[in-house]
């Protein structure tokens, strides 16, 4: 079983002629998620039991990760975990005694994500994963292992309040049920938001239920039906409802407790402006989509009562997310952020004035177009129309997509493309006769996304808002007499590579050492200097090539404990730097950071040093993707040979597996072109999935080594290794999908804000992709995750689809899978 989350986030429109729909390219972007830290935490240690434990920690993080969208800082708890959290970046910053506010990812997620304000108590955490562990696990298991701290299993205790009892769709006094509700104390602190939330959960709680029942049955067209088979009583839908309701459950109480942190309230009764609609309840509902949009009218209608409301655009913006996407011509839901509206409305962008022109859609499935609103102008409308109302009863007003002039639409596509979906677009040549795309529309399929963007690293740059960073006297002088900052001085200096790149995945490791601390696994790992050590100086183990060496440690030698505490002296002298209007909500996590800090630094001074063998310390350059090693390849131990452009551009075993699993769900794709094998990550993975593959490649040397690599993984007989320039054999092959993994111009890559296919790689991306589309139409583009969005898209072709896959490994943004013909999941 893959461990793999595979989610559509939007879908993105491009024009090219605005009257002539036909003619526009659908862009379905997706998101694939993987998780291998267990992979590289044994290649730091070289020992299978650690491997058990950071499998624990996956598992964790997993729950948190797609549960509920809760912020990460509220759920990291136990030290591998929470080092996980800290990025590379923010790791190289406090060993080089520099404030986070200086760079790096982690900060950007621990502290400017208004988001991150929200605490969730302790005893939620552990319950909260408890319960999730539960739901996954097994529901009966859970009521043997209830927990100690679980004091009450009485009905009283249904989160849902006494509706529930009166409408049970989930029957509360089911002891499975009992068991998961009653872990819940939610607000425990605070009697009266507690309150509010059963209010809250009793009014709208079935109605969001049933509203995300339906989203996520779209295809199913009887789910939406009421009567016969309600999914809470059918027995093959009875377990399905039960995690639906426990993940909606959690979901929605965080989100309002977070609103509520943030000082927002919801009207209760219809006096306080609540449409009826709200409180007419699935199962109650002459039209069940009326009682989905009222309560999402209702969730739109939650009120601000408090000055404190400072978060900026990004909190007002997540009331006006479209949080359903429904189609309307299947069911005739519409836009929750558009109660009385039943035209489909979208965020566009052109070079046209789009004011009078309304979204139009010829396809079905297609004919709906949520718009998440602009950040702040839907909002700073509505407050500013209703400044001289009492704030208990500002309501949200948005207005149509034909009410916005093209002057007063911000609603750019591309920004928000950028900005939400991390996806990059520049103003590189399109494919074919494409010239410019006139309009664009998107339409957002996962109505978290927004929310949970702010916790992937998706190599944004970090930003630093209304920050004064004011330098004591003392501190003025020092980092000029710093050791450290010589260090980084040298250490900058001696970098050839790009900073991205030294803090990216394409670090050098000048001094044949790896630092296992580093805590994130995408990170290369640092060191303390930049010289090379000379042949005495480097303590090699014993290796002999490919073969498991459980134990590569030395011990760390005192020299090196020295320079970490001189390190950590100046690190707190460097502190001294003042921060002077850091938010309250931080300032109470500050001390905590503080001591956490320490205690990591303690452990950092046990931790150890390994040590590389000597082939790989020759070439300082792939140092850090040994330590990577089994992350690349699995069976590494078992003789894999990699060479110094396989060990970089290899695709990583997890992300290679989905992408033949992708090809296995997809029917009449039996043979597989892999045009670019290198070293066989790709080719292994095809084959190994059953697949007949033709893996092609212009380097004798690669191509030798993708077979030895194959027959380690047995999959030999499967593969057919034809060595020559793709670019002349691909008139003769004949295949079901080709698989293109191109160079890219080596791993400066990254460093281009926008990587452009045709003009950046080695080969020409657009011929490469012509001479593809002559052997089959089911494409598979691998490509830098910075590609140019539109460029690629325009692939596809005047009416053409192409999905845009963005692979993420460890919640990090790695590559860009881009697929065409009948590979592309439906929508
Ligand atoms: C990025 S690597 C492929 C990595 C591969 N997907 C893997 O997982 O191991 C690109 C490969 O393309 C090969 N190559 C470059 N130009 C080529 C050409 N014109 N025809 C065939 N192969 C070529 C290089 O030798 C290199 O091995
Ligand atoms: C330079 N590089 C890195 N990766 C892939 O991107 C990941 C992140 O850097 C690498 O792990 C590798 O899979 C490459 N893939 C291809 N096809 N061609 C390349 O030149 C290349």
């Amino acid at each position: 079983m893959l461990n793999v989350k595979w989610i559509q986030v939007a879908k993105i429109c491009l024009y090219l002629d605005d009257l002539n729909e036909e003619s526009k390219i659908m862009c379905l972007c997706s998101r694939a998620f993987f998780k291998d830290r267990c992979l590289y935490y044994l290649g730091l240690n070289g020992i299978y039991f650690d491997k058990i434990e950071y499998e624990n920690d996956d598992r964790n993080e997993e729950d948190e990760e797609y549960s509920s969208g809760v912020p990460e800082e509220a759920t990291v708890t136990d030290q591998a975990a929470e080092e996980s959290e800290i990025d590379s970046e923010a790791e190289l910053m406090i060993k080089l005694g520099l404030p986070l506010q200086f760079g790096g990812s982690s900060y950007e997620k621990k502290i400017t994500s208004p988001s991150t304000c929200v605490k969730e108590p302790k005893s939620h955490k552990k319950i909260k994963s408890r319960c999730q562990k539960n739901v996954n696990e097994g529901i009966k298991k859970a009521t043997e292992e209830k927990p100690s701290d679980v004091q009450h299993s009485s009905e009283d205790d249904c989160p849902t309040g006494n509706l529930l009892q009166e409408k049970d769709p989930v029957k509360c006094e089911d002891k499975t049920h009992t068991v998961i509700y009653s872990t819940v104390t939610p607000f425990s602190a605070d009697p009266s938001t507690s309150e509010k939330w059963q209010e809250y959960w009793s009014q709208y709680g079935q109605g969001l239920l049933w509203q995300d029942w339906i989203q996520k049955h779209l295809d199913d067209p009887s789910a939406g039906e009421n009567g016969a088979c309600e999914p809470w009583t059918a027995p093959e839908t009875k377990d399905e409802w039960d995690k639906h309701y426990s993940e909606s459950y959690w979901h929605y109480f965080e989100q309002f407790q977070y609103w509520a942190q943030q000082g927002w309230t919801f009207g209760s009764t219809e006096a306080e402006g609540l449409p009826v609609s709200s409180q007419v309840l699935p199962g109650t509902s002459e039209n069940a989509d009326d009682a989905c949009s009222g309560v999402l009218d209702g969730v739109n209608l939650i009120n601000l009562d408090s000055d404190e409301m400072e978060q900026g655009s990004f909190c007002q913006s997540e009331i006006y997310k479209c949080s359903q996407l429904v189609n309307s011509e299947s069911n005739g839901a519409q836009c929750p952020c558009d109660p009385d509206q039943k035209e489909p409305r979208d965020v566009e962008a052109g070079e046209k004035n789009t004011s009078s022109r309304q979204a139009t859609s010829s396809q079905p499935g297609e004919s709906t177009h949520c718009v998440r609103p602009s950040r702040s102008s839907a909002v700073e409308q509505s407050q500013s129309e209703d400044e001289n109302e009492p704030p208990e009863s500002k309501q949200v007003k948005i207005k149509r997509s034909h009410e916005m002039d093209a002057d007063e639409n911000p609603c750019d596509v591309l920004a928000e493309a950028s900005s939400i979906l991390g996806l990059k677009h520049g103003n590189g040549q399109k494919y074919g006769k494409i010239s410019q795309f006139s309009r664009r529309t998107l339409c957002y399929l996962d109505r978290e996304v927004q929310h949970r963007s702010q916790f992937l690293d998706m190599h944004r740059p970090v930003k630093v808002k209304n920050k004064h960073i004011f330098f004591s006297d003392e501190s003025k002088t020092k980092p000029t007499k710093s050791k450290t900052l010589n260090k980084v001085k040298g250490f900058l200096e001696g970098l050839s590579d790009p900073i991205e790149d030294a803090l990216d995945d394409t670090a050098a490791v000048p001094n044949g050492l790896i630092s296992s601390s580093s805590s994130d696994p995408e990170e290369p790992a640092h060191t303390t200097g930049n010289e090379p050590l000379a042949a005495s100086e480097i303590c090699l183990p014993k290796f002999v090539e490919n073969t498991r060496v459980h134990n590569i440690w030395s011990p760390l030698d005192s020299n090196s404990d020295a320079q970490q505490s001189s390190m950590d002296t100046e690190e707190n002298s460097l502190r001294e730097l003042i921060p002077l209007d850091i938010p309250d909500y931080l300032q109470d996590e500050a001390d905590v950071k503080k001591t956490e800090r320490k205690s990591k630094k303690k452990k950092k001074k046990n931790k150890k040093r390994i040590l590389l063998p000597p082939e790989i310390a020759a070439v300082p350059r792939i140092a850090k993707y040994w330590a990577q090693r089994y992350r690349l390849f699995s069976r590494f131990d078992e003789g894999v040979k990699l060479d110094e452009e396989g060990w970089f551009s290899v695709t990583p075993e997890k992300i290679a597996e989905h992408i033949a699993g992708r090809v296995v769900q997809t029917s009449c794709c039996d043979v597989v072109v892999d045009a670019f094998c290198g070293v066989g990550g790709n080719a292994i993975q095809f084959a190994k999935a059953g697949k007949k593959v033709i893996a092609v490649d212009i380097d004798p040397v690669k191509l030798s080594m993708a077979h030895n690599n194959a027959v380690v993984y047995g999959v030999e007989d499967q593969i057919e290794f034809i060595r020559g320039d793709y670019m002349c054999l691909a008139p003769d092959l004949r295949a079901d999908v080709v698989f293109l993994s191109p160079p890219w111009g080596g791993p400066d890559y990254a460093s281009a804000e926008t990587f452009d296919i045709k003009t950046m790689m080695s080969l020409d991306g657009f011929e490469v992709f012509k001479l593809s589309q002559q052997i089959t139409k089911n494409i598979i583009y691998f490509l830098p995750r910075n590609t140019d969005m539109e460029q690629v898209a325009s692939l596809a072709g005047p009416g053409g689809k192409v999905e845009i896959e963005q692979n993420f490994l460890n919640k990090k943004l790695k590559t860009m899978t881009v697929y065409f013909g009948d590979l592309i999941r439906k929508v």
